[in-house]
């Protein structure tokens, strides 16, 4: 996948509500080009949501971080397909089965791309331990991004520590995208394994997913503006 400096930001549309979300999306029109849809929006508006994106020209990026047996998870894989998004989610945790069953439902050519997210970026050590994994989270990442590349997934879901190890043992094919952005000063709220975009950019990351530092700033459209400015200064240093 060709990636513009716009294509490394997708903005994550966590509303309750059509209006809502769209309310943002018109103040980011011009510049933004990618949407995440997460379950809130998604659980609330379908795959009619994804449709109305797809008509005003933006790409979409939609997590449903499915998680489930091989035949359900192929299944859903196949509804959403319906809807026209570039980018689905699905979780590593689910197993190689999972995995392998989701790659088979994904090869029509108008099927997303998938992504397996890894170890949730709001996942410390002690969070990790209380579920019985007593891996680090970036031994546990690493784990989770192996299998998932073994299973013909060819993007993952890290948070910005693991970026670096992710891109130097994987190599520069996979997709990574990457949540738990923070730009300097913002609220870190339930996230923890977090950093700027600038680090995340220097560590390898494709495409960064920043939610609330954009949609619960004063200005949504200039702090997106200036993380897109850092994306392409830290681009231009690193890729
Ligand atoms: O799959 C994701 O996008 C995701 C994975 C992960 O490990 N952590 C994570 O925060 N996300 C999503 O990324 C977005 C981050 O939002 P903010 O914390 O508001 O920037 C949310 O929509 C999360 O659902």
């Amino acid at each position: 996948m060709e990636l513009t400096p716009k294509d490394r930001l997708a903005v994550a549309l966590d509303f309750p509500s059509a209006k809502s979300a769209l309310d943002l999306v018109d103040q980011l029109s011009g510049t933004c080009q990618w949407f995440k849809v997460g379950m809130e929006l998604y659980y609330a508006t379908g795959n009619a949501f994804v449709e109305t994106l797809r008509n005003r020209g933006f790409n979409v990026f939609l997590d449903l971080k499915l998680h489930d047996i091989p035949n359900t998870v192929a299944g859903a894989i196949r509804s959403a397909t319906q809807a026209g998004a570039s980018l689905l989610t699905i979780h590593a945790s689910g197993g190689p089965a999972m995995m392998a069953a989701a790659t088979e439902a994904a090869q029509a050519p108008d099927s997303p791309r998938l992504l397996a997210v890894t170890v949730l970026t709001s996942m410390d050590a002690a969070q990790l331990a209380a579920i019985g994994v007593t891996s680090s989270p970036a031994d546990q990442v690493l784990r989770l991004a192996k299998l998932a590349q073994k299973s013909g997934i060819n993007g993952m879901v890290c948070s910005p520590e693991e970026a670096g190890i992710l891109r130097s043992e994987l190599g520069s094919g996979p997709l990574l995208v990457i949540p738990g952005i923070r730009p300097a000063g913002s609220d870190v709220g339930d996230q923890k394994r977090i950093a700027t975009p600038t680090i995340a950019i220097e560590r390898g990351a494709s495409m960064l997913v920043v939610g609330r530092p954009i949609t619960r700033a004063a200005n949504p459209a200039e702090t997106a503006e200036s993380i897109l400015k850092e994306i392409e200064r830290a681009s231009g240093t690193d890729r």
